[in-house]
């Protein structure tokens, strides 16, 4: 999932999962995709992240941070991996990123756990410079027959609790996602978590269940502690680590975001709960993604019934606890901060919406 750069070889990161009590704190963070200073590399312009808003830890011992002595592991080959790498870009048809953010954390900041809005490809990508920092991945969607192949009968739209403990079996079946109620997931504790270190000069990759299932956060506090990552601990922990404990002051950090759109595509006919609510998600706010389309939203009654259908970007993962698609589907708008700016924002009528923010304390709302 995190590649250092170094030879541009790749380096896997995991670390112990860790079960955090929270202080609510709005991080300080800067973000270069707010204020329409948005690195636009081409025409379009990115929606991001629904951002879910959690309190976070807030710890107070400091002591040095560890040494980064890895770039033996980072240099080694890993040829397998890249190909996979490759590939996938290919599928992206060498396109540069449509939205390309630049995040500042001043020490002590974090970012909410959200999903990024899958309305975005699959894959994207998060450069870490300057400081390291933890980010933790949690299972908060519902994992759909598409991703669990080896459940044939879990098209039925009963809950069941399967892979890691965790919800999954989505109501993938359209129809019934549009009237199922939603899934109850366990308690946020005891859903599956992992942390990742984000090490200076990493790529950090999410895609597939990672990207669409799982949210990702950074705690607002002060230090990090790592379990199990020195190697010379004084007795193996129950959880398989080493038993050793570093805990390490956060420091600056700067992050970069690539992102791309994905294609848009006619709303589906039989979106009959979507219709019932309105317009959709994207043409409510009209031109956000940067495209020219015409939507029926920018029409006039009168003509809507001669317009082509609303053009969307579908995503087909079926998650309704974290998927817009899913959830536009049925019937049920999920509020962004950022689109009301877009709504008041006198330039939003006249011309492309403003740059959508990347993820940030600041507009988190859902
Ligand atoms: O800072 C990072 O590494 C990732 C930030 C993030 O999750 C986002 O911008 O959506
Ligand atoms: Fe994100």
């Amino acid at each position: 999932m995190v590649e250092g750069d170094s030879n541009d070889d790749s380096k896997e990161s995991t670390a112990a999962a860790e079960q955090g009590q929270a202080s609510a704190r709005k991080g300080q963070l800067y973000n270069a995709c707010n204020g329409q200073q948005e690195a636009k590399i081409n025409d379009h312009q990115g929606q991001h992240c629904s951002l879910e808003e959690e309190e976070g830890d807030d710890g107070t011992t400091s002591h040095r941070p560890p040494r980064q002595s890895t770039a033996r592991r980072q240099r080694r080959r890993r040829p397998r991996r890249r190909d996979e790498r490759q590939q996938r870009h290919a599928s992206l048809g060498g396109r540069p990123p449509d939205q390309v953010c630049l995040q500042y954390y001043p020490p002590g900041t974090g970012i909410p756990p959200h999903v990024d809005t899958h309305s975005t490809y699959d894959e994207l990508y998060a450069l870490s410079l300057s400081a390291p920092v933890l980010m933790q991945f949690r299972l908060d969607g519902v994992l759909s027959s598409r991703d669990n192949n080896d459940n044939n009968d879990n098209n039925n739209n009963t809950k069941k609790h399967g892979r890691n403990g965790a919800l999954d079996c989505s109501p993938v079946d359209e129809a019934a996602g549009y009237t199922a109620p939603l899934p109850e997931l366990p308690p946020k504790a005891q859903r599956p978590q992992v942390e990742v270190d984000l090490l200076p000069r990493s790529m950090l990759e999410m895609s597939g269940d990672s990207r669409l299932h799982w949210t990702h956060g950074i705690k607002p506090r002060k230090t990090d502690t790592l379990k199990g990552s020195g190697g010379q601990g004084t007795g193996g922990g129950d959880d398989g680590s080493d038993g050793m404990v570093v805990v390490r002051p956060r420091g600056e950090r700067w992050s970069i975001t690539y992102r791309w759109l994905r294609e848009e595509t006619p709303a589906a006919a039989t979106n009959a709960a979507a219709a019932a609510a309105g317009p959709s998600l994207e043409s409510k706010s009209g031109s956000e993604s940067g495209s020219n389309t015409s939507t029926a939203a920018d029409a006039p009654d009168d003509q809507n019934a001669n317009m082509k259908p609303v053009m969307v970007r579908e995503c087909e993962c079926g998650d309704i606890l974290l998927c817009d698609t899913a959830q536009r589907r049925r019937g049920q708008e999920r509020e962004y901060r950022w689109k009301q700016y877009d709504a008041a924002s006198p330039a939003a009528t006249a011309s492309p919406a403003p740059a959508a923010p990347a993820a940030s304390p600041f507009t988190a709302t859902s």
